[in-house]
């Protein structure tokens, strides 16, 4: 006859490995909706009590000891499971921490430095890091097409996190199923044609002179000049968006408008890291709100152009489908989704752009000056010459290349139901996560030398001009490399950014304005190594204040 305390062990034993088996469950299924996480790490181990009550006083003991021994049982499963030989990724580098477990890299995200924490793990581990449980970051130029590019793989279980509070229309952008986003994408695509671009024009100008007055008025004084870019960066994608701004630049952002989008970003970040978590989370009162406020005024926004039309062929004519070129246009919960990604893909990527640039510039006098004398030649309004001033590219480039606004990269995953994917001779089984570091792979040396941490725009002009102007640094050949195919700060491939003409556009002509009008220089006592001190990764990047001193030049233009 078995004795109490043998009977006692083996339902604990039985209890345990109901958790193990739930491991199992968790894996196969991947269940994300509440109801299923009730069921598993509640109910069930709740039934599994019943077997326990004989052993104990009163059920609440009973509940407890199941409880935490089921939950025993599915973490030791889980883990060990992580760390074993058969898991896929097992070959794969990276520090033990992150094999276990997700959380750990949602921790270091949220503040604000993982492309330091990934760039920091590729050169101590190599090119390919296991940075998560089920997540690969590569840093190669190789690994681009496989992943990102026509034949690599759609958008990954980030976007379910990230857009948790979008559960029935999900923005382009973090759409995951490759037909759904082909077709999506091609409606946006309406609204970044030639064509396009020309009937926005009269915006970005609006906005640029505005810009200009803003700055004039204070000529002589201190302005963060950061706070200004993302003020008229905004206001131009909500003329652009929705047909009328608002007016950030002219009532220095009072009502906050600016601070709710940056405010919810580490919360999506860490949701995006973590998606099951994001059914629980968004449920929580006052947890999510500067997600949810953030939403609310973009729908209301939408709701008013909606009601009031647009005086001109906004981006909003083209996501509405005003022109009436789908068989069904999308739906009102669909536009009002692309409302929000308009104005965060497109205001808080130029900002950060710009703020580096000028950054950038006010660090090197000799740019400095051989962009200002490129800038002076032509005619602030001609984006055509602009697109073509070689100085001025470099400039933007060299600077997307050190500070992508996107520094870790946009992920992916195998396609559901396709078994899984190959990138070169690695295979990534269904539920991987794949990444491309952008910040690593655009400072490797192995992509750009000489010196891949220094500004120097000169790297991406003629080797004629590279060796004319810097003879110290290109007159070697030996170690000269600039392998275009390592920069992405656009991303790569069908879901790279659709907004990359617009963007450029728009930066070349805001740089042309300021450096033709004003002198500009870092206010007394800024501590100028700060700025990088103060760069977040959340996703986008986050920036510091830019205080700068705008005085109005004497002479605007010479030719
Ligand atoms: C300097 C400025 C910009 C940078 C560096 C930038 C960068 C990026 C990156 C890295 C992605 C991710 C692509 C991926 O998942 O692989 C992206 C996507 C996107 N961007 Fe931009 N962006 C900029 C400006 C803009 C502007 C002005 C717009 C216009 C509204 C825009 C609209 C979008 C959209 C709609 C997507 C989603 C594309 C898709 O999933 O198919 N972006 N952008």
């Amino acid at each position: 006859m078995p004795s109490l305390g043998s009977s006692v062990r083996d339902c604990l034993l039985f209890v345990s490995a109901a958790g193990v088996v739930c491991h199992g469950l968790y894996h196969k299924l991947e269940p994300r909706r509440l109801p299923w996480h009730l069921m598993f790490l509640v109910v069930v181990p709740l039934l599994t009590s019943l077997l326990l009550l004989p052993f104990f006083s009163n059920a609440l003991w009973a509940a407890l000891a199941a409880w935490s021994t089921y939950l025993t049982g599915l973490l030791i499963s889980t883990i060990t499971y992580r760390l074993s030989p058969f898991h896929p990724l097992a070959k794969y580098p990276g520090p033990l921490i992150c094999k276990v477990t997700k959380v750990w890299l949602a921790k270091v995200s949220w503040g604000g430095k993982q492309h330091l924490y990934i760039q920091g793990l590729h050169r101590r581990y190599g090119d390919i890091v296991r940075i998560g449980p089920n997540e690969l970051s590569f840093c190669t130029p190789d690994a681009i097409a496989p992943v990102l590019g026509a034949n690599g793989m759609p958008k990954a279980a980030f976007w379910d996190g990230h857009f948790a509070d979008q559960t029935e229309f999900r923005s382009l952008v973090g759409l995951r199923d490759p037909q759904k986003h082909a077709k999506l994408r091609r409606i946006w695509s309406r609204g970044f044609t030639s064509e396009a671009l020309r009937a926005y024009q009269p915006l970005l100008d609006k906005r640029v002179s505005q810009l200009l007055d803003g700055l004039t008025q204070r000529a002589g004084k201190c302005v963060d000049l950061a706070r200004w870019i993302s003020w008229f960066s905004y206001d131009l994608l909500n003329d652009m968006a929705f047909g009328d701004g608002a007016e950030l630049m002219q009532n220095e952002d009072a009502g906050g408008l600016w601070k709710m989008m940056e405010d919810s970003e580490p919360t999506a970040l860490i949701l995006a890291h973590l998606p099951w978590l994001a059914e629980f989370y968004i449920w929580i009162p006052g947890i999510a709100k500067k997600m949810k406020d953030f939403r609310a005024y973009t729908i209301q926004r939408v709701m008013k152009r909606y009601n009031d039309g647009s005086a001109h062929k906004d981006l909003f004519y083209h996501l509405m489908d005003e022109a009436g070129l789908e068989s069904s246009p999308p739906a009102f919960g669909q536009v009002a989704s692309e409302a929000s990604l308009a104005i965060v893909a497109g205001s808080d990527t130029i900002y950060p752009v710009l703020s580096d640039i000028f950054w950038f510039l006010l660090n090197n006098d000799v740019a400095y000056k051989r962009l200002q004398e490129e800038v002076d030649k032509v005619v602030l309004d001609d984006v055509t010459t602009q697109a073509q001033l070689p100085y001025l590219n470099a400039v933007i480039n060299e600077s997307m290349r050190l500070f992508p606004t996107v520094p870790s990269g946009s992920t992916r995953a195998p396609l559901i139901g396709s078994g899984g994917h190959t990138i070169g001779q690695h295979f990534l089984p269904e539920g991987t996560t794949a990444l491309i570091h952008t910040y690593t792979l655009q400072r490797d040396e192995r992509n750009f030398s000489p010196l891949p941490d220094k500004f120097i725009p000169e790297r991406w002009l003629s080797e004629k001009e590279q060796v004319l102007l810097e003879p110290g640094l290109f007159k070697d050949r030996k170690h000269v490399v600039c392998n275009t195919t390592a920069f992405i700060p656009f991303s790569y491939g069908p879901a790279d950014c659709i907004g990359k003409r617009l963007a450029l556009q728009d930066m070349r002509m805001v740089i042309c304005a300021i450096l033709q009008r004003f002198e500009l220089r870092f206010k007394a006592g800024f501590n100028v190594e700060s700025w990088e001190d103060e760069m977040f990764d959340y996703f986008m990047v986050k920036k510091a204040n830019l205080p700068v001193v705008v005085t109005l030049r004497m002479k605007i233009r010479s030719g």
